[in-house]
């Protein structure tokens, strides 16, 4: 084997599922970049590397050096340093201010960051705040450099070491010696998988109770990102099984030890086992006994006479249709009800009139949405003010990404009526803190379309309540005239019946171009996002286009289409300051999304914003425009990692939202991915305009394509036992 030493220069790629990564790396004596490819934990760009391996030969990329093992060291020359201090693991220090500290010590940079840390006052922009963060900073880089060294004997990157030390401070070698299967329970950031990797590095036994309680729980874990509420035993054990390479006996005692710590419940109820992380079984127990609450225990019904839908269809200055006249009227008698209906069948206008309604009736009503972007398309269409339901209950963020609600059982909200949109994006935990706080007696409106594709998190919670068929629903299924004229609506509805929409009609907002390959596709995209829509309806690119891709991978997945797009519409240039972080680079003017919630923030999943600058300290600020007002929001170091590009989104993340103009490729390249309620969903999200660019062949089979995974979840048995048993206990409900 043959041992280099290197700097990181560049990181060309990033397998954030399996941590392969393909670097630039400059070697002692050595005038060219080399290549090395490996699997590594979260390598940053300055890091100073030892590694082993051999050359091998790549038939298009030629010379790489295969990494077999690796070792994180600290840099002794000048660059070495300036470019550690720059990879952002010191906060406080990005590229900017690397370059001038180092200017000014060279290479007693670091031992000045030792002993002498008051020196760096002497460094113009830095003053006694932020030398305090710095050393801080360094400091705590130096405590973690023991649990570090441990930790590379094991090929684990200092990224994954400083958030176990984080976590354990000085226990972190004991603990990880003892049970390394408690990171993926106890560290934020840390899975499975990482915890395994460590724990079969440290000699840990293939069939310990450690490993396979952990690895049950990963399975049910996992089947909850997937969406799934609870998981069939059968199933659970067979993946559980496959993942940990073990026989499904010893897993029974696993699970029967997970099941007696309480970490996991197995309910036996519908003649079958179904394995639930604690917190879903609770939450959609919950859900289903306070919507029977709600249902039951509404104050007086209101009384609704043709008089009062009078006065509200001259306040709104509308005749309301049978349906919405109907919800009008359930709303006023039930605690409970559900309204749901497709793009254009009246779901805003019938919130409108139920304001109306609730205003004359002197209630008040709270209106809100799982999401920034719904709440603020609320604020617009209603002219009332709306939140987020996470606002609404006035959370409250812990470190460790848990949450609690300042609005529940204890103190519910004071409102009379909470109307609720978008509800398909509701999951079953965000319900059951929703339904906590809905005080007995008030009555709540839920208003979705229970076609678009479900929540992100577990559970169809919109869907089996309707499936219950003990909450009262109204469907609106009336395209209104003014709806009609849209083909974006029109088809929008064939596409969710199963038929072939009409396209390219002249004058219209529905359109399909031709083309079969997916290098075509991707040139097609961007020469239509650049050049023929802009042209075409005075359309800005940035502003109101929007690309939505069902792929993530691929020349027209979202992360390539990323690439492409932000290279021709915000390309590289002297005046935009840029930020490295791992393999992606944000610009000034980039359009991002946050992809995850941040409570501190106060930015959630899904909201959109422009990169406004990157200042000298290379803290990144982003614009976040919400119904009330523009936010900048400041992101430095690692927290970049909430961010991605959002020239291109994933359908799932443009959920909730809507565009003036979506372009969406669709092709045969990615068969799993065409889906009827995919292909839906993207179109619903277009206003004046959607394109789609692929072929005939790739839309048919979405559309053709119903069978979108059936999630795993019992609320609907549950909404029917609880109303079941209250007959049952007193001869009435
Ligand atoms: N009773 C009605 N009579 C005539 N037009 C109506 C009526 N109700 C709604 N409309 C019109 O139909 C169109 C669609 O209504 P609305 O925006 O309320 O639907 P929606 O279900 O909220 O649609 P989307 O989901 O696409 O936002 C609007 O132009 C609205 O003015």
């Amino acid at each position: 084997m043959i041992e280099l030493e290197g700097v990181v220069e560049r990181i060309t790629y990033y397998n954030e599922e399996n941590g392969f990564t393909v670097a630039k790396i400059t070697v002692k004596d050595n005038d060219d970049l080399i290549t090395a490819i490996g699997y590594f934990h979260c390598l940053e760009v300055g890091e100073v590397l030892k590694l082993r391996g051999n050359w091998t030969i790549h038939k298009d990329y030629g010379h790489q050096f295969k990494v077999e093992f690796y070792e994180t060291i600290m840099p002794a020359t000048v660059r070495g340093i300036e470019n550690y201090l720059a990879s952002g693991v010191i906060r406080g220090i990005g590229p900017t201010m690397a370059k001038k500290i180092v200017k000014e010590f060279g290479e007693k940079t670091l031992e000045v960051l030792s002993n002498s840390p008051e020196k760096l006052l002497s460094v113009p922009g830095i003053g006694e705040k932020k030398l305090k963060m710095i050393t801080e900073s360094y400091s705590q880089q130096q405590e973690t450099r023991d649990i570090m060294l441990f930790l590379q004997e094991y090929g684990i990157g200092p990224n994954v070491a400083v958030k176990i030390y984080k976590n354990y401070k000085e226990k972190s070698i004991q603990i990880l010696k003892q049970n390394p299967y408690r990171l993926a329970d106890e560290v934020y950031g840390i899975g499975f998988k990482t915890a395994d990797y460590i724990a079969q590095k440290m000699g840990m036994e293939r069939d310990s109770m450690e490993r396979l309680c952990a690895g049950l729980k990963y399975a049910v874990v996992k089947a909850a990102d997937e969406g799934h509420v609870f998981m069939p035993l059968e199933e659970l054990l067979y993946k559980a099984s496959e993942l940990l390479s073990v026989e499904k006996e010893p897993l029974n005692q696993a699970f029967l030890a997970l099941e007696e710590k309480k970490d996991i419940v197995v309910e036996r109820a519908w003649g079958r086992e179904d394995v639930y992380l604690a917190a879903f079984y609770y939450s959609e127990k919950a859900v289903a006994r306070r919507l029977f609450l709600l249902a039951a225990m509404i104050d007086e019904p209101l009384e609704i006479t043709d008089e009062t839908i009078n006065e509200i269809e001259k306040c709104c200055n509308i005749r309301l249709a049978k349906r919405q006249r109907e919800a009008i009227e359930k709303a006023a008698q039930h605690g409970v009800l559900v309204i749901t209906g497709g793009p254009g069948t009246g779901k805003t206008t019938t919130i409108q009139s139920l304001l109306e309604f609730f205003k004359k009736q002197e209630l008040k009503v709270a209106l809100a949405a799982p999401t920034g972007r719904a709440a603020k398309r609320m604020v617009e269409t209603t002219g009332v003010e709306a939140k987020t339901i996470h606002r609404l209950l006035e959370y409250n963020a812990y470190e460790q990404g848990g949450m609690a609600f300042g609005k529940n059982q204890d103190d519910p909200l004071d409102e009379d009526v909470i109307i609720v949109d978008e509800m398909s994006m509701v999951d079953i935990i965000l319900m059951h803190h929703l339904l906590s706080a809905v005080r007995p007696g008030a009555r709540l409106i839920l208003v979705g379309d229970k076609d678009q594709l479900p929540s992100v998190g577990p559970g169809s919670v919109l869907r089996e309540i309707i499936e219950s068929d003990k909450i009262p629903v109204v469907v609106l299924d009336e395209i209104f005239r003014q709806a009609q004229e849209s083909m974006i609506i029109v088809n929008a509805h064939r596409i969710n019946k199963g038929y072939f929409p009409y396209i390219n009609v002249k004058d219209k907002d529905f359109f399909f171009e031709q083309v079969l390959l997916p290098e075509d596709i991707l040139e097609t995209i961007l020469e239509m996002t650049k050049n023929r829509l802009p042209n075409y309806g005075d359309f800005d690119p940035l502003e109101d286009i929007q690309v939505i891709t069902p792929m993530k991978k691929g020349l027209v997945g979202v992360a390539n289409l990323n690439d492409k797009l932000q290279f021709l519409l915000n390309p590289p240039s002297r005046r935009k300051k840029e930020y490295h972080y791992r393999a992606c680079v944000f610009r000034e003017g980039d359009k991002v999304m946050q992809i995850k919630n941040n409570y501190d923030k106060e930015v959630f999943n899904g909201d959109l914003g422009r990169i406004v600058r990157i200042d000298d300290e290379d803290v990144v600020i982003v614009s976040f425009a919400d119904a009330w007002q523009e936010r900048e929001v400041a992101y430095q170091g690692q927290e970049i990692e909430e961010l991605s590009l959002a020239y291109a989104l994933s359908v799932h993340k443009s959920q909730g939202s809507e565009f003036p103009v979506v372009i969406m490729p669709i092709t045969t390249s990615h068969y799993v991915m065409l889906q009827r309620n995919l292909l839906y969903t993207a179109v619903t999200r277009a206003k004046k305009l959607i394109v789609l660019v692929g072929t005939k062949q790739a839309l048919t089979i979405a559309i053709q394509n119903n069978r979108s995974l059936r999630r795993y979840g019992h609320l609907s048995d549950r909404i029917i036992d609880e109303f079941s048993q209250a007959i049952f206990r007193d001869g009435s409900i």
